[in-house]
């Protein structure tokens, strides 16, 4: 009984979670042009017969964008809620969340150009 109750729960949080996902999708259009790249790559990498280890790489850094980018969004709208006026501090919090996206893009980018620039080269 205890057990059931336990996997129902996890069920739910996993229907929460890709809620989350879906509403991300929808509601930003930085999600969508992610999720364009994103399949741009993956078809890159199909056409160009990447090995596992190049797969392992890409899999991470994008996973990496797609982190910071969805956890920015909740900053932002955290920030947004809470503190909807103009403050130094929710600057400081907004603009290192940011940077945080601008690092994991910069890793991904940087990764592509290692992995596709001599094969494509
Ligand atoms: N309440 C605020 N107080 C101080 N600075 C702010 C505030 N809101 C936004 N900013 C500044 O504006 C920048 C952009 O903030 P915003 O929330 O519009 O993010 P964005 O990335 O442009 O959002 P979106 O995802 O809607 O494009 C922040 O990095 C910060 O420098």
């Amino acid at each position: 009984m205890q057990t059931g109750r336990y996997l129902l729960q996890r069920a739910r949080s996993f229907k929460y979670a890709f809620q989350g996902i879906i509403a991300f999708l929808r509601s930003e259009p930085h999600a969508r042009i992610h999720a364009v790249a994103t399949m741009l790559v993956a078809a890159a990498g199909v056409y160009c017969g990447l090995s596992a280890n190049q797969w392992i790489s890409i899999l991470i850094v994008t996973g990496m964008v797609w982190i910071t980018e969805m956890l920015n969004t909740v900053v932002e709208k955290i920030m947004d809620h809470l503190s909807p006026e103009y403050h130094p501090r929710v600057k400081w919090i907004k603009d290192v969340a940011a940077g945080a996206v601008l690092v994991s893009a910069l890793v991904a980018a940087i990764t592509g150009a290692v992995i596709f620039i001599p094969i494509l080269c």
